[in-house]
């Protein structure tokens, strides 16, 4: 028979850990609601660790115990001013280069705004977006770079190609990140018409190539002084 009743109703939520580096203090939140749970070894152990772990828990039947207040929420974000350092590839379509090579230099304008040093980043180019993602893969798994940005552009024609297109190179970048570790950034431009293309290459809704690069400068950063793994 489940105690439910020794524990009350709780549910212990880890609602933030506040790093991945072991070496840090793991924080967790706990939070109370109305979940009924049947008691079990391993939730009792579960809470018998929370207990040693200085944190306590109240319930209907049971008295305040020794909750312990702890350390304010950490956060962690890259910074957008520490990429002097790093090293980027950019990976980039010549399917459409009216569009990527406009792209393209948004990315170096910015990279060089942000001081990424001309000698820290690889441009290779690709036949098509379709190409992309294996490319993102091998560059990320050499280790050699803190991001890979990813730059093309898919523009819809008369037949359904254009999906075809667009969801492999949308998978195949997301999986060259996550497959490789290295993050792998999508500045592939998804558009109806060459208009619209235009538009998001140094037109009048900016250049997403330069929008992509601040986001592989910080995600660079993020990994490597936040998320890298204890050698
Ligand atoms: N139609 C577009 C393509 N098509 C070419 C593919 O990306 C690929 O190179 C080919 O299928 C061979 O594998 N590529 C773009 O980047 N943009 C397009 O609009
Ligand atoms: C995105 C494409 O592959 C597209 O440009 C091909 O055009 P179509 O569908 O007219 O063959």
């Amino acid at each position: 028979m489940a105690n439910t009743a020794a524990f009350g109703e709780i549910g212990l939520v880890p609602l933030r850990q506040s790093t991945f580096n072991p070496s840090h203090r793991p924080f967790f939140s706990l939070s109370f609601h109305n979940t009924a749970i049947s008691s079990s070894p391993k939730l009792t152990a579960a809470l018998s660790f929370t207990q040693s772990q200085g944190f306590g828990f109240a319930s209907k039947e049971q008295k305040r115990t020794d909750l312990v207040q702890t350390s304010a929420v950490r956060e962690l974000r890259g910074s957008l001013l520490s990429a002097q350092g790093h090293r980027f590839a950019i990976v980039v379509s010549r399917f459409n280069d009216l569009i990527t090579k406009k792209l393209l230099e948004g990315a170096l304008d910015t990279f060089k705004s942000y001081s990424v040093r001309e000698e820290n980043i690889d441009v290779v180019w690709v036949p098509g977006s379709f190409e992309i993602g294996v490319v993102a893969q091998q560059l990320g798994k050499s280790q050699k770079y803190q991001s890979i940005l990813c730059i093309g552009a898919v523009i819809k024609g008369d037949t359904s190609h254009y999906d075809a297109v667009v969801n492999a190179t949308t998978s195949g970048v997301l999986s060259a990140g996550l497959n490789s570790g290295t993050p792998c950034i999508f500045g592939v431009l998804t558009c109806d018409t060459l208009e619209q293309a235009f538009n998001r290459a140094g037109g009048k809704s900016g250049n997403k190539g330069a929008e992509a690069a601040l986001t592989s400068i910080e995600m660079a950063s993020l990994f490597e002084h936040h998320l890298k793994p204890l050698e």
